[in-house]
């Protein structure tokens, strides 16, 4: 069983847009929960683009399915997830201007780093979980930290498939094999969507989680909007 952890970013970025509190971000995390997501997933990043630190301790009542906090562990990321405490904080290595996240820890550099952060948040309670590339090297380093979880980066997977190359999957079976073997609990994220999850889940045993917001948020614009205009249409008569 994987669970379906809904990031929800982008609403945040639609309400920013306007200013104001539409749509507003508590509500749909409320929402995607009652329509049955297992897990909500938010990623603060420092120039607050789109979810808020204030974002993230309003949620904290109303999230009762995993609460998943990703981001970079700077210093004022830290003192937030100490104090929000969700379920799982997902550590990934972000530059502080990055579009989006493009690429996995290196976790043989940044070892003594992890090993101090994870185990910060570890003695809080806090589930931990690394961003990393689908290289054995990296599985291998990220046992080493002391991580709960890894979470295996996605796009290149996601892009590759999209182009019709199954084969991409292949580093991600191996690296999932690996994990397993250490111990280590498996989720996945980015770029994934409906035209890929299956396969991806069907390549990956033990997949526990996936954190998907971009392509989810879209392909409800795309499913929604038809009724959406009808309804117009109705009120127009
Ligand atoms: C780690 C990861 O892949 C996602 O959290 C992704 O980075 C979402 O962040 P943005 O919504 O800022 O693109
Ligand atoms: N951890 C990945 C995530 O939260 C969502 O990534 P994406 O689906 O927006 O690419």
């Amino acid at each position: 069983m994987t669970k379906l952890s809904v990031n929800i970013n982008k609403i945040a970025t639609l309400r920013n847009s306007r200013g104001g509190d539409v749509p507003n971000v508590v509500e749909f995390a409320k929402d995607v929960q009652r329509f049955g997501a297992e897990g909500v997933t938010i990623h603060p990043r420092p120039d607050e683009r789109h979810i808020r630190y204030q974002d993230a301790r309003d949620l904290k009542s109303q999230v009762y399915t995993e609460y998943n906090i990703e981001g970079n562990p700077i210093d004022s990321f830290v003192k937030l997830v100490l104090e929000v405490k969700p379920t799982q904080v997902t550590l990934v290595p972000d530059a502080i201007d990055a579009i989006t996240s493009n690429a996995g820890w290196d976790t043989v550099k940044h070892k003594s780093f992890l090993i101090d952060v994870i185990k910060e948040f570890k003695n809080n309670g806090i589930r931990t979980s690394i961003f990393v590339d689908p290289v054995l090297s990296q599985i291998e380093g990220a046992k080493e930290t002391g991580t709960d979880r890894i979470e295996l980066y996605t796009e290149t997977f996601a892009h590759q498939y999209g182009l019709g190359n199954k084969e991409a999957v292949r580093p991600y079976i191996d690296s999932s094999a690996l994990a397993n073997s250490l111990g280590l609990g498996i989720n996945a994220g980015h770029d994934l969507s409906l035209d890929n999850i299956q396969f991806f889940k069907e390549n990956i045993p033990d997949l526990l989680e996936v954190s998907i917001g971009h392509a989810l948020i879209s392909e409800s614009l795309y499913l929604g909007v038809e009724n959406v205009i009808q309804m117009y249409l109705n009120k127009l008569k």
